[in-house]
């Protein structure tokens, strides 16, 4: 039989098997030790079991082991049966989810993940590069082309939209795909290099897969999506849409309300990492340990850690984000290695050259790195590179 695993951290330390042993049998069958015999019995295969208790740090760490009997094979039932009342319930937090091999593969895991972006970019060697448009509110659709064509011709693989452009009358999805489009073919035309648009699915639920559609028909390259507003499951409904056959990049909005308290709500490695990949994100953005909203920098490596675990499903690339600037190339390889999006706004845009030469700096920050070279050394013969020094920091 199937079963999911939760792991809480508890806030005190005493009483820790009689309260291992409530969350075992409330959250499953209820009054069971009260029941007749033969019902005893007959609840035993749905009743919750305890597999830890252990004190770490003045905290209760507990494990305890639900029965996929006593729920349908969904992130909503799941999260209802784990963690549903026990959110509301005083200081407890869950860490980690586990799940039996029958109830895994049930889910899509991302549709391509790193190799398949790798292979649509034809960049293996390196850590990818993505821009994101900035102050695009309130501008139209030429304003928005130009500034593609500017991010485009700076070398990224990949141009996201903001999270906060939603539908609107200057530069509406359809409209904006197509002008983005024509952007990066012109930019293609000049430099020779593809670069991915991002565009920004939004609106009410019942409809984004409507405009997903519409956004692949438009030819937009992957979609950007505000996860945590919506919820899992509505990311895995988009993700196995057979229709809708483009990665899909989960933004963190609004997840520092389930993740940042450390004693309530998820573990950011359980929602950002684990959950968000089997429910079918390609790229996942978190803030870094080092940028303009940072985050605990273990907590962004067991993100990326399970973002990237070798098991039944595509890897998905880590987006470390916020305040990134060339100067940073070094640390965000270091903890995230190869395999990872260098992702930035203002540090592409915020360069003294504009947008191409953010990118190039960046470029040449990736290249350094990849050398072996210390980006102090690649400065003296990049120009762009030095100014983005000269301005954030970083050799
Ligand atoms: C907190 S991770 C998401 C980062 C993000 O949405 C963003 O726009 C970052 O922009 P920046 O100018 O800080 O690179
Ligand atoms: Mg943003």
């Amino acid at each position: 039989m199937g079963e999911v695993l939760a792991t809480y951290l508890i806030d005190g330390t005493t009483n820790i098997e009689k309260k291992a042993d409530s969350i075992a049998v409330g959250l499953t069958v209820g009054s069971w030790t009260n029941l007749p015999s033969v019902e005893q019995e007959q609840l035993k295969k749905h009743k919750g079991r305890v597999v830890n208790t252990e004190i770490l740090a003045g905290k209760s760490v507990i494990t305890i082991g639900y029965p996929s009997l006593n729920f349908t094979n969904d992130i909503p039932a799941i999260l209802t049966t784990v963690f549903g009342k026990l959110s509301l319930d005083g200081k407890v937090k869950l860490v980690d989810l586990s799940f039996s091999e029958d109830l895994k593969k049930v889910y899509p895991g991302p549709k391509v993940g790193i190799e398949g972006l790798r292979k649509l970019l034809g960049a293996y060697d390196r850590p990818l590069l993505m821009s994101i448009f900035k102050g695009v509110i309130g501008r139209d659709l030429s304003s928005l082309k130009e500034q593609m064509k500017g991010q485009a011709l700076g070398g990224v693989d990949i141009v996201k939209d903001d999270e906060i452009l939603f539908e609107n009358e200057l530069t509406p999805l359809t409209n904006r795909i197509r002008v983005c489009k024509e952007a990066l073919k012109e930019s293609e035309e000049e430099t020779g290099k593809r670069t991915l648009y991002a565009a920004n699915i939004t609106g009410r639920t019942f409809q984004l897969k409507e405009q997903a559609k519409r956004a692949v028909d438009a030819g937009a390259d992957l979609l950007l999506f505000n996860v945590f507003l919506y919820g899992l499951d509505v990311l895995q409904e988009l993700s196995e849409d057979p229709d809708i056959p483009l990665p899909i990049m989960a933004h963190p909005a609004f997840s520092g309300a389930m993740i940042s308290s450390a004693d309530y709500g998820l573990s950011p490695s359980l929602l950002l990492g684990k959950l968000s990949r089997m429910a079918g994100a390609d790229l996942v953005l978190f803030p870094s340990p080092y940028g303009s909203v940072e985050m605990a920098k273990e907590e962004t490596i067991k993100i990326a850690r399970e973002l990237t675990a070798k098991d039944l499903y595509h890897r998905a690339f880590p987006v470390p984000s916020a305040g990134i600037h060339p100067g940073l190339t070094p640390k965000l390889y270091e903890d995230f290695g190869i395999d990872s999006v260098i992702n930035a706004g203002g540090g592409i845009h915020g360069h003294p050259g504009g947008a191409p030469a953010g990118g190039k700096a960046f470029h040449q920050a990736i290249d350094a790195v990849m050398q072996g070279q210390s980006l102090k050394d690649a400065a003296q013969h990049s120009v762009e590179l030095r100014q983005a020094i000269e301005l954030w920091g970083g050799a």
